[in-house]
């Protein structure tokens, strides 16, 4: 397909399909604080003539990720009444999912995989206390056997969502990771082609639909108003879509949390575990977390759309040092994850593959509400008078604000 040509879905009215009700955004909060200013990238200006305006968006982008790790991005092809349909179709899916569906699709985190339909009552496949998140995650497998391995309400529905996961792999994220390799200095298609997995419209990640249902106040006691425990993102990039229900913090420089703000259509991206190795430290894999939503939005329900992009498994990841940028400025070993790989390498150990590192994360993922390793002396930590969540996979220590 050609890069940057705009999305241009199946026709929704097809014979055979059903009608889908419209999502309709739910009002946003009057909350204006806590808030995080995010930049905001036009990604149709990598399409600019001027070369002046194309090199003026990558220094936007260079300060983006080095400033925040997050940043929004705005004119990629996808028009909002595209994306609403999207939206309708996951709200459709929490609809209309048949309790068999539910069984019969049922995620195996401990398989270091979420693929499937997650149950609202935590992060393993038996049922723990509840959380109220739903989601169903669709990798490889699931594209390729949609028969049996997806809710059967979303037949019809397979052509738009499968469209939808393409386009925003295979363009979108290619054009962001030629961005990425010319913040590094590198030809166009250096992450595409060497570290982003491909096959299927996910490669090795995963697209999921996700429904963040009000929780009772046991839950919101339980887990202190928090829904998913701070964390970076495994793979190379996120693909968020900025939500009304603000629930998504981000860790600022000032070491606070913010909410991230509604902007309709935009995507919010942030930077994965392995663009902060392959940057050698430059890029600083985006701490974030799912908070409750300020008071005027704790009783509305929350949908979020995801695409997680993957790295490809069986590398193990070492900086671009083919990079101009890292040659010429060296590494920056304050961050968190690449300074931990490099101590790892430094001791003659071998770092994690990219797939031991996403699916070893996935089955020990604890819940918010777990009370017992939720603790000082278990799975916390204070660090400079703060708490820190603290966990340690494959000899790599990940700490991370709570
Ligand atoms: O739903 C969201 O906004 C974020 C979810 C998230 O951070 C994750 O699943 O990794
Ligand atoms: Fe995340």
């Amino acid at each position: 397909m050609a890069r940057s040509a705009p999305f241009n879905p199946p026709s929704i009215d097809l014979p055979g399909k059903p009608f889908v009700p419209g999502w309709v955004p739910p009002p946003v909060t009057q909350e204006k604080h806590n808030f995080a200013q995010l930049k905001s990238i036009d990604l149709s200006l990598l399409d600019s003539e001027d070369p002046a305006v194309v090199e003026n968006l990558i220094q936007q982008v260079k300060v983006a990720i080095r400033d925040d790790g997050f940043l929004f991005l705005e004119n990629y092809g996808v028009s909002l009444e595209q994306l609403h349909r999207q939206f309708s179709l996951a709200q459709y899916l929490y609809k209309n999912i048949s309790e068999e569906d539910k069984q019969r699709l049922l995620f195996e985190p401990d398989s270091g995989k979420w693929s499937g339909y997650k149950h609202p009552f935590g992060f393993k496949r038996h049922r723990g206390a509840a959380d109220g998140i739903e989601q169903f995650n669709w990798y490889t497998a699931d594209w390729e056997e949609i028969e049996n391995r997806v809710p059967t309400c979303l037949h019809p529905f397979m052509d738009e969502i499968e469209a939808f996961a393409n386009y925003l792999t295979k363009s979108v994220n290619r054009r962001l990771l030629t961005l990425f390799s010319r913040v590094l200095e590198l030809p166009d298609d250096y992450l595409w082609d060497n570290v982003q997995s491909h096959g299927s419209p996910t490669g090795e990640g995963y697209f999921r639909h996700a429904l963040f249902r009000p929780v009772k106040k046991e839950t919101q006691e339980a887990s202190k108003g928090l829904r998913m425990h701070g964390h970076t993102d495994f793979g190379l990039t996120t693909l968020l879509f900025s939500v009304p229900i603000s629930c998504l913090q981000i860790w600022g420089r000032d070491e606070q949390w913010y909410y991230v703000p509604y902007k309709p259509g935009a995507l919010v991206i942030n930077i994965g575990d392995t663009l902060e190795i392959v940057s050698g430290g430059h890029f600083k894999a985006t701490r974030h977390r799912v908070f409750k939503p300020p008071v005027d939005q704790l009783n509305e329900e929350r949908l979020s759309l995801v695409l997680f992009n993957s790295s490809v498994g069986d590398l193990r990841m070492t900086p671009a040092t083919e990079s101009p940028l890292i040659q010429r400025e060296g590494c920056v070993e304050e961050q968190g994850v690449y300074k931990e790989f490099k101590r790892l390498t430094d001791e003659g150990r071998l770092v994690p593959t990219n797939k031991q590192w996403r699916e070893i994360q996935i089955a020990t993922c604890t819940d918010p509400t777990d009370t017992v390793h939720n603790r000082v002396g278990a799975h916390q930590t204070i660090v400079d008078g703060k708490i820190m969540h603290q966990r340690e996979y494959m000899g790599v220590k990940v700490v991370l604000p709570v």
